[in-house]
């Protein structure tokens, strides 16, 4: 990893929201140090005492530094709001109207800088914070434009204080009605991403999962057994495929309808799916047909769980209008062989349902 990374990720963290708090300190703290340097300038012109502009600079920059370690300690985390915006806002708000009061004739350089300070509230701060923001702002302006009138009414005259005030004071609410508008868009924005996130996870469950039963549907499965496959051809370990169909269907619609097939199916699912084991993947395959991936085994133990399936199945008694319904599934089971294709497993497998079917049915039969 580069230096600059390296440096940049020891600095602001690598958890993403961290990440953009200490960034947006950070950027605040360097806005400070361009206020630190306008106000040196006035010092060298002799606009402004060196002393209190000394004073104004420690304090300025060192409450910013203060903000960013507060951030980066994780200590702000457990307040509403761990980004500190409204503080450093109110605190960088402070350290302007003490500029103000401090540059005498350079103080209208003061108004942009306050200006961006407000900005960083426009994309966080709810409405009413940042009416608060504002409101403060224009009382501590007003209150410092009205000291220093009184107090030094030849560098601050009262006349263009009140010009400056009426400034500061009518800036704000429009400043807060942007705010507002920002904060209903971002409102705005929020919802959309939930509604999108919603959708996708709606899509992605229709895309992979069967409707009836709610298992696997099959192009999931075909992936996911492409990646099984993949997976023992790199590791060396074996997994089994089974195919399981249940009997005499036809019958079960042909004498009760469409819906209690549909309803035995849903139940022969569920039943099937609580009994395999959670490493395991079972899959509607299509109509009354389901595939079962048995992961990190061989034909023998799974041969056994097969068996156990099956007999759930066969004590499983669907309950129908017409009363109980006795249930069983015939199965065919093959362990993949190293080198075979996914296709020729199944294709074995399917080999063994039909021995399974013609050799009466509810029964495990594993190909040779
Ligand atoms: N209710 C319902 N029936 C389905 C669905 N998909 C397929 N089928 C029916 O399942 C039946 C499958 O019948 P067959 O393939 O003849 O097999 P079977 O009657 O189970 O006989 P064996 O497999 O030989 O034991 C057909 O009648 C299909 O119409 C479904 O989603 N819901």
């Amino acid at each position: 990893m580069p230096l600059h990374r390296r440096i940049a990720d020891a600095v602001l963290t690598t958890d993403p929201v961290q990440r953009m708090r200490l960034s947006q300190a950070g950027l605040a703290m360097l806005l400070m140090a361009a206020g630190v340097v306008a106000m040196q300038y006035f010092v060298a012109v002799g606009a402004a005492p060196a002393g209190p502009v000394h004073l104004w600079t420690a304090a300025s920059l060192g409450g910013m530094v203060v903000f960013f370690i507060l951030i980066r300690s994780g200590w702000s985390r457990r307040l509403d709001d761990p980004s500190l915006t409204l503080a450093q806002m109110m605190y960088a708000i402070s350290s302007g109207a003490a500029a103000y009061a401090l540059v005498g004739e350079g103080r209208g350089g003061v108004f942009p800088i306050v200006m961006v300070v407000v900005a960083f509230g426009l994309f966080q701060l709810r409405p009413r914070e940042f009416s608060a923001v504002g409101l403060f702002a224009v009382g501590l302006f007003g209150v410092v434009m009205a000291t220093m009138a009184h107090l030094k009414p030849a560098v601050y005259p009262p006349r263009v204080e009140l010009g400056h005030f009426l400034m500061i004071a009518t800036m704000m609410p429009a400043m807060a009605l942007l705010a507002a508008r920002f904060s209903a868009l971002r409102q705005r924005l929020r919802q959309q991403k939930h509604d999108l996130s919603h959708a996708l996870a709606r899509i992605q469950e229709l895309a992979t999962r069967d409707e009836l039963t709610g298992l696997v549907n099959r192009r999931h499965m075909q992936t996911l057994i492409e990646q099984a496959h993949r997976r023992c051809a790199r590791s060396g370990q074996s997994f089994c495929l089974a195919v399981l169909d249940v009997d005499h269907f036809k019958a079960v619609n042909d004498n009760h309808g469409h819906a209690t097939g549909d309803e035995v199916l849903r139940s022969v699912a569920q039943e099937m799916q609580t009994t395999v084991r959670l490493s395991d993947t079972l899959a509607r395959w299509g109509g009354e047909e389901f595939v079962l991936m048995m992961s990190d085994t061989h034909a023998p133990l799974a041969r056994g769980g097969l068996e156990r399936l099956r007999e759930r199945v066969a004590q499983l008694c669907v309950l129908v209008p017409e009363g109980e319904l006795r249930i069983s599934v015939s199965a065919g089971l093959a362990e993949h062989r190293p080198g075979e294709s996914v296709e020729d497993t199944l294709a074995r497998a399917d080999a063994a349902l039909l021995e399974a079917k013609q050799q009466g049915r509810n029964r495990v039969v594993l190909a040779p």
